[in-house]
């Protein structure tokens, strides 16, 4: 696919979310899952987050999705703080978490017909195609979730969370119940959607490859409590492709952050 030219340039650097010594302390058992986090995403940015599990990956999502207060500290988006769930901000889970009863189209069609009523829902439509079309799911738009793949399932997730045209997208894991090869193609997939779009993406992974062959820069988090502990900077160039993988200066990034992270926390 040829990207309009200013679409292959770098992220302009206007912030988008703003994140300020951001503390979290569960008040039922006391523990600080989070202390100072400081981060900045800027406009047509994708962050990545990783570490190890319990370092206050999920935590830190749903505290930038206004899902859970913070202890201490601030979020602002566009700003303006985030104080509970806006419509600005997109969000997309491990599990596509359709509706069985309603079709692809009105599974796509659900946020505005909640939000708004049916009539915006039915004026939204050819919106709700247009997506499904981008994303490679356009003929399944008549049938029922329990007869989508799950990779096509996860497509139509991206198109209930574009439908509203978020300012951010905040990604827990969205790809990581899907087998490998469709994880990669719609790693891709992802990667295309955000620069057509010019979106700024937070993604919460568990893998270093997928943070690294999607992210422009990489929050490395350290747990007890859960702080950023280096940030690196991945000046691949984009579009990314499969084939990157298999490069040394790829390899080498990998390897860095494995080492940071320390073998035991992964396994590996
Ligand atoms: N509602 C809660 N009440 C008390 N403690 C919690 C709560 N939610 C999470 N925690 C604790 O906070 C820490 C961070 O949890 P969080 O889910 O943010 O980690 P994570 O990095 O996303 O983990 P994983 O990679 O396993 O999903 C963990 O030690 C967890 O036990």
């Amino acid at each position: 696919m040829q990207l309009p030219a200013d679409q292959s340039e770098p992220a302009e650097a206007r912030p988008v979310y703003q994140i300020e010594r951001l503390s979290k302390t569960y008040g039922r058992n006391g523990f600080t899952a989070l202390k100072d986090v400081d981060l900045t995403l800027n406009k047509g940015e994708f962050g990545a987050v990783i570490g190890s599990s319990g370092c206050g990956k999920s935590t830190m999502l749903k505290i930038m999705a206004g899902l859970l207060p913070p202890s201490s500290g601030r979020v602002m988006l566009e700003g303006k703080p985030v104080l509970g769930p806006r419509r600005d901000i997109g969000m997309m889970f491990q599990q596509a978490t359709l509706l069985p009863w309603k079709t692809t189209l009105g599974n796509v069609l659900l946020p505005i017909e909640m939000r708004d009523g049916k009539a915006a829902a039915r004026a939204a439509e050819g919106r709700a195609r247009d997506l499904l079309e981008l994303v490679g799911i356009g003929r399944a738009e008549s049938i029922y979730p329990g007869e989508l793949s799950g990779g096509m399932a996860q497509r139509a997730a991206i198109c209930r969370m574009l439908i509203s045209d978020p300012a951010v997208l905040l990604l827990d894991e969205p790809f990581s119940a899907l087998d490998e090869l469709t994880r990669d193609f719609m790693n891709m997939e992802l990667q295309r959607i955000c620069l057509e779009r010019r979106a700024t993406t937070f993604l919460v992974t568990h893998s270093i490859p997928e943070a690294v062959i999607l992210a422009d820069r990489i929050y490395i988090m350290d747990a007890n409590p859960g702080r950023v502990a280096e940030i690196v900077d991945i000046d691949l160039p984009r579009p990314r492709n499969l084939d990157m993988i298999n490069t040394t200066k790829f390899g080498d990034i990998v390897h860095h952050i494995r080492e940071k992270l320390g073998k035991e926390a992964f396994g590996t």
